[in-house]
């Protein structure tokens, strides 16, 4: 049977979700304004589509498995589960309000609050036994105050450039921490296929992550340089044509790959070489 998966038509995690799908090894589309698209050499469908839908159709099963954020799939209230988090399309959820106006989330008791997700903003209200009203805009919430339809907004602040231009300011603690995630239907069964696609999305977000050390070093440092760069199983140790000397080959994450360098530089390690990773199955 066909794997059937949607994907993002539009929107901040469009580009990064077909990215990741690509150098997942699947065909994906070059027209944006295309809908659907058959990869029959991995047997798989994609489904272009609003990511606030994604978690629905995945929750009733009309779908395998999507990608969409986290902040969309618990407002939507999908029985949806996260089978994996992907690393892009990060942003918090907050409320912001005039500048200086509002100090705790507990403030927006009483208010009128407008928001996109409503059914995030409610949950929270609940949770807290607070009481407000809530009004659902479809965007540009920030604007809302200024006209004089909501006291307070809820929305996704990234970078909080566009709260700063509206001269409001987040209060509170964050409601949420979303970013893209890849999800399947909350209790089913994965379907045939599946496990094989998250594998293979996995591969990318991990290889994303490492890169690959190599460098030589006299054997009598050897025991110091593994323990900086111990592999994931075990680095792969190789003889030199020089007498005492040997090869070392391990994956290391990226983030701080520059300073492992310098310290393997200082343990006397020379021919020190840095290779992305594209994929991998660990
Ligand atoms: N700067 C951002 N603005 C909006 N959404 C963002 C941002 N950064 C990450 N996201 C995430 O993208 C998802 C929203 O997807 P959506 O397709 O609605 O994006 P959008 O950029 O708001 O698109 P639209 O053009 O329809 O407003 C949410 O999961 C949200 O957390
Ligand atoms: O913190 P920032 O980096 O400024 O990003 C957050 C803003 O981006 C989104 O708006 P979008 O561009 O999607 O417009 P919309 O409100 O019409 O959805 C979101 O709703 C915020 O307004
Ligand atoms: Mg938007």
């Amino acid at each position: 049977m066909t794997l059937k998966i949607a994907i993002p038509n539009k929107g901040s995690l469009a580009i990064a979700a077909s990215e990741i799908l690509r150098e997942s090894g699947y065909r994906q589309r070059d027209d944006p304004k295309q809908l659907t698209l058959i990869d029959t050499d991995n047997d798989v469908e994609f489904f272009y589509l609003r990511p606030r839908d994604i978690a629905l159709y995945v929750g009733e099963g009309t779908l395998d498995a999507g990608i969409t954020g986290r902040d969309l799939l618990r407002d939507s209230g999908a029985k949806a589960d996260e089978a994996l988090t992907l690393g892009f399309g990060r942003s918090t959820f907050r409320f912001a309000g005039p500048v200086g106006r509002y100090a705790e989330a507990a403030d927006v008791a009483g208010t009128r609050i407008a928001t996109s997700y409503v059914g995030i903003v409610r949950a929270f209200l609940e949770e807290r036994g607070l009481d407000a009203t809530v009004t659902r805009l479809d965007g540009a919430v920030e604007t809302s105050i200024q006209l004089g339809v909501a006291d307070v907004i809820a929305d996704v602040v990234e970078t909080g450039a566009t709260l700063r231009q509206a001269g409001l300011e987040t209060f509170g603690e964050p409601l949420l921490q979303s970013e893209a995630v890849l999800i399947t239907r909350a209790g089913a069964d994965h379907p045939a296929g599946f496990e094989v696609f998250r594998r293979r999305v996995e591969g990318v977000l991990v290889a994303r992550g490492y890169v690959m050390m190599d460098y030589d070093i006299a054997e009598a440092h050897l025991e110091r340089a593994v323990e900086l760069t111990p592999g994931i199983e075990s680095p792969t140790i190789a003889p030199l044509n020089r007498e005492g000397w040997v090869a070392v080959r391990a994956m290391v994450p990226r983030a701080g790959s520059q300073r492992l360098m310098d310290q393997l530089w200082d343990l006397g390690a020379r021919g020190i070489l840095q290779t992305d990773i594209h994929a991998c199955r660990l």
